[in-house]
């Protein structure tokens, strides 16, 4: 076995040099005096790097530590760092543990020391690795190839082959929740060149608008008040590789402008700082509203739109492609088989109304729907998948109605004349989803479970078509106005 290799970065030569003579018959040892060339060692990534807090000669000031130790985080997750400073401060250690490091050692510890922390953390980081392998091992279902042979699945594996072949065309996947755009960009970037440089996959709606500008293109100190240390943006993050950009069609008007200025110069400039980097990536953006209608309303730009969909693939939903339903359902049935379900397959009433229904979450519903009636199955001891495993919308075919949510608490509260039932019965439901937002501190993507709900996506889309039918219903539900009003241009959440 090979020695495992330690970066040591520190500013005194005379110190890296002793530390180098100690250590050297255990480990591989590389130096570095300062940050620029620490970022020169790193690949491939070191088993583990050891970091001085005082970088800057004669100096107290460890900003400079704390924002590498924080770059290197970023960049090898796998690779633990351990602290080292002369002054053992408490206030240090904790900065040093929340931005990640491994360990925090005393310089004037001694060698045995030394050397006992560095085996921890390497065993650490083995133990980390090896959690990893078999968590994916394990991993539920998750495919790493497209399933379905219907004719339009087979032309999105063949745009996927040819976008594969150019590793520069930008791309938009179009299609709606879970159909698998996200899916569709892994294989591109599994099947490219680029498959040994990062994926880096970008929830836009998951990040607050005025913070999106400053995550995509990263910042330097100084930049805004909180910006304390240097930040890679995801753009950088993916340097070589592919950033995916789910849910485009949310990106605030401002940093639009600025993606379109990278997407034509291939260059940025971190927010706070005047260099411009170039930074070579392939930019695989998504949506599943259509940005037509965006552009017409003015939130989407057209030009960044044209931009976007050099190479456009789309996927339509699992209801106009139903012929790809009994492949994947075999095909997440096997995947759990392997994985020590006993049950044999399904009834030929489970299969026929799996085959019946919408799917208005699609392949992500599917796969949902599955796992939990494997589950219920397995507790109620079937030998396979009864109908009665499956939930009443999949049953009945309802998918997102509202047959069988009649709530008698929300009916006699009302002491108003009689109303047009849709509307009462909205209103029931809208009250449930309240009440389930209150119990899960209005997290939509915990609520869903609580109501039962194949996946939040269908609570999602249920809820605005209650909303846009009833909009005179939102005043009275703060919570899930807050959760699911879709936002307008501009606004923030
Ligand atoms: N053709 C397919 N074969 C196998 N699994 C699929 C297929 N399409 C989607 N899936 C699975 O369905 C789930 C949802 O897919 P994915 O996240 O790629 O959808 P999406 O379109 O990106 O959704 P969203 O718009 O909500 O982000 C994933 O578990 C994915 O692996």
């Amino acid at each position: 076995m090979t020695a495992p290799r330690l970066l040591l970065i520190d500013d005194s030569a005379e110190y890296a040099a002793s530390l180098t003579r100690a250590l050297r018959s255990t480990y591989r040892v590389e130096t570095a005096q300062n940050a620029t060339q620490a970022l020169e060692h790193l690949s491939p990534p070191p088993d583990a790097i050891l970091l001085d807090l005082r970088l800057i000669p004669d100096s107290d000031d460890t900003s400079v530590a704390l924002s590498l130790l924080q770059e290197l985080r970023e960049r090898l997750p796998n690779s633990p760092v351990l602290v080292i400073t002369a002054y053992g401060d408490i206030d240090q250690a904790v900065a040093c543990m929340r931005l990640g490091a491994a360990d925090f050692i005393e310089k004037g510890k001694g060698l045995s020391e030394l050397r006992a922390r560095i085996e921890k953390a390497l065993a650490q980081a083995r133990m980390a690795t090896r959690l990893r392998q078999l968590e994916e091992e394990l991993a539920i279902v998750e495919p790493r190839q497209l399933i379905g042979e219907s004719a339009a699945l087979r032309e999105v594996k063949e745009m996927i082959a040819a976008v594969a072949r150019d590793s520069q065309v930008t791309v938009l996947i179009t299609g709606e929740t879970g159909t698998g755009k996200e899916l569709v960009a892994r294989a591109i970037h599994a099947s490219g060149p680029r498959t040994q440089a990062p994926f880096v996959p970008v929830a836009i709606p998951t990040l607050p608008p005025t913070t999106v500008e400053a995550e995509l293109f990263g910042y330097e100190p100084g930049a805004f008040t909180d910006a304390k240390r240097r930040h890679l943006g995801f753009i950088e993050r993916a340097r070589g590789g592919v950033l995916f950009l789910d849910e485009v069609g949310e990106l605030p008007p401002e940093t639009q402008v600025k993606l379109l200025r990278f997407l034509e110069e291939r260059t940025i400039s971190r927010l706070g700082g005047s260099e411009e980097i170039h930074v070579d990536v392939q930019v695989i953006a998504a949506t599943n509203v259509n940005l037509g209608t965006a552009i017409r309303q003015g939130q989407f730009r057209e030009d960044l739109y044209y931009r976007l969909k050099v190479c456009e693939i789309h996927l339509p939903p699992l209801r106009e492609r139903r012929e790809d339903i009994p492949l994947m359902v075999e095909h997440f049935l096997t995947t759990l088989r392997a994985k020590g379900h006993a049950l044999t397959g399904l009834s030929a009433e489970a299969q026929a109304a799996l085959e019946r229904y919408d799917w208005p979450g699609n392949v992500r519903e599917l796969r949902n729907v599955l796992e939990a009636a494997m589950l219920k199955a397995s507790l109620r001891r079937h030998e396979r998948i009864e109908l009665e495993d499956l939930p009443l919308d999949v049953v009945t075919g309802a998918s997102g109605r509202l047959e069988g949510q009649t709530k008698p608490a929300a009916l006699t509260k009302s002491s108003r004349g009689p109303r047009p039932l849709e509307e009462v019965l909205a209103e029931a439901e809208l009250a449930e989803v309240e009440r389930a937002l209150s119990a899960c501190g209005g997290k939509k993507s915990e609520a869903w479970r609580l109501l039962g709900l194949n996946d939040r996506f269908v609570l999602t889309r249920r809820v605005r078509r209650l909303l846009e039918r009833f909009p005179q219903l939102a005043a009275h539900f703060e919570q899930v106005q807050r959760a699911f009003r879709p936002r307008n241009k501009g606004e923030k959440r």
